[in-house]
């Protein structure tokens, strides 16, 4: 009896795999997410059939509504370009649809749909009542001028204007956007509906609207995370060579608390190439370089010309290290550099970018005894700030630095204990893959239950 049970319902999630991917030819970033929530969730589906009498994993894998659209920009010399753009709302159980927007040339509906697809079980873990979406374009802001991407963003506004809210879809920033690019789209918002509606988007300047802390939270978040992992073996960051890949909003404030925290980080990278520094990276330096020239990372070595640069970026997992921190993007860690981190010793991995290690690397770390700190609950500090400053604008009010950041460490602090408890719970100790996915799911589950087969 028993068997036969368990293989009906290894046959749904199967099933459902396989429906994925065949619905959704050629996404394969998609099914990749899709795969590693889904095998990792099957045992506890297996006890609780309702799930598959409501159909809630062939919902759960489909979006709730797809936007597509046309994006037409005219370039400084007077060029017309048209780009595409896109808003993937995933899934909207716990609250109104909520996360990024990715202006990156390979950005495709299997990119944007994983994204989403992850960004409903990272926002559950947050505790707040945020569904999950993402957005975004194949647009590439490298090059080009402010007026050029002023141009672009009032383009993409004018159409996705007319599907968000602060009660219905709130977007913000992700790879490609950041303070510039939400300023330029929330200007245009504000034009075309006529209303100050700061709850719209997330991520704003300070000024308007903005939360303190924004900024930061998602690479703090990710330092707070592991530092509870730290502790738990009764370690800290003091005296910890560390590595952080990428250059952008979640490496440069990732580096930032580990130096506050006694770490060491000696490289970093961008799409270019990586740098490595023995001294220890000169955050400043950085900021100076990708924050406000937008430049390359190539250039550290012109006021560091000890530093060595290589131009091959995935080169970064070479590097000995203790502390590994993929925060640039997708798959930027397989099986090769896993294997590498680990001979040379690695303690701890943890995802600040969304899915950046391949399942087969996931795997080689969890047999090594690595800990691992999944991206969908490591980054979650992100989309919780921006939930903060949500908040914030419903009441009008602007907290301090101090408050949201304090705020920030306790919701990190949930995440872990509550995706620990969870993978302790059903004997998988110290699988946080499998404590994130599963607390995550049943949060979401049970809420689409609540509301019926919509
Ligand atoms: N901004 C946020 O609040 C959050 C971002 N994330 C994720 O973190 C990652 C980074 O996002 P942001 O820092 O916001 O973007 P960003 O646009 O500020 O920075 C991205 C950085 O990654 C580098 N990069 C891109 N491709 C690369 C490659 N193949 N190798 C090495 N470096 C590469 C870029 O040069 C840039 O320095 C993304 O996966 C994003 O989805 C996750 C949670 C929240
Ligand atoms: O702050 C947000 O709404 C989204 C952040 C984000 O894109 C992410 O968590 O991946």
């Amino acid at each position: 009896m028993s068997n036969s049970i368990e293989l009906t319902q290894e046959s749904y999630v199967d099933s459902i795999i396989e429906r994925v991917v065949v619905r959704n030819p050629g996404e394969t970033e998609f099914h990749q997410a899709v795969r590693e929530v889904l095998e990792s969730i099957k045992p506890v589906v297996e006890l609780y059939p309702e799930f598959e009498e409501n159909g809630i994993l062939e919902r759960l894998t489909e979006p709730e509504r797809q936007i597509i659209f046309r994006v037409p920009w005219v370039d400084d010399q007077g060029n017309v370009h048209v780009n595409r753009g896109y808003r993937i709302e995933f899934n909207s159980a716990l609250g109104p649809y909520k996360g990024g927007l990715r202006f990156h040339p390979t950005v495709y509906p299997g990119i944007m749909k994983f994204l989403a697809f992850e960004q409903t079980f990272k926002n559950a873990l947050t505790g707040r009542p945020i569904g999950g979406a993402k957005g975004g374009s194949d647009f590439d802001p490298k090059g080009k001028s402010d007026s050029e991407v002023m141009r672009f963003c009032q383009s993409f506004m004018t159409e996705l204007y007319r599907h968000i809210g602060a009660q219905t879809d709130i977007p913000a920033g992700d790879i490609g956007v950041g303070n510039r690019e939400i300023g330029y789209l929330f200007g245009q918002y504000k034009r075309i509906t006529n209303r100050f509606e700061a709850g719209t988007l997330t991520g704003k300047g300070v000024d308007w609207g903005g939360s303190l802390a924004r900024t930061e939270a998602t690479g703090y978040g990710l330092v707070y995370f592991v530092d509870e992992m730290l502790k738990d073996i009764g370690e800290t960051f003091e005296g910890k060579k560390v590595i952080v890949s990428g250059s952008g909003n979640v490496a440069i404030y990732t580096v930032q608390k580990v130096i506050e925290l006694g770490g060491k980080v000696i490289a970093l990278s961008d799409s270019d190439g990586m740098v490595y520094d023995p001294e220890g990276i000169d955050l400043n330096s950085v900021i100076e370089i990708k924050e406000k020239r937008r430049g390359r990372i190539v250039e550290y070595l012109k006021t560091h010309p000890s530093a060595e640069y290589n131009d091959n970026s995935k080169n970064i997992w070479k590097i000995e290290c203790d502390i590994a921190f993929p925060c640039a993007t997708q798959n930027e860690i397989d099986m090769e550099e896993a294997k590498t981190l680990v001979n040379n010793g690695v303690l701890v991995v943890a995802e600040g970018a969304n899915m950046p290690c391949t399942p087969e690397a996931i795997e080689c770390f969890q047999k090594n005894n690595v800990l691992f700190a999944p991206a969908k609950a490591a980054n979650a500090g992100g989309v919780a700030t921006s939930a903060l400053e949500m908040t914030q604008n419903s009441m009008w009010e602007s907290w301090s630095f101090e408050e949201v950041d304090k705020k920030l460490r306790e919701v990190m602090k949930n995440i872990y204990s509550s995706i620990k408890t969870t993978a302790e719970e059903y004997k998988k100790d110290g699988d946080l893959v499998f404590g994130a996915n599963v607390t995550a799911f049943l949060k979401v589950a049970r809420a689409m239950m609540d509301q019926g087969i919509v």
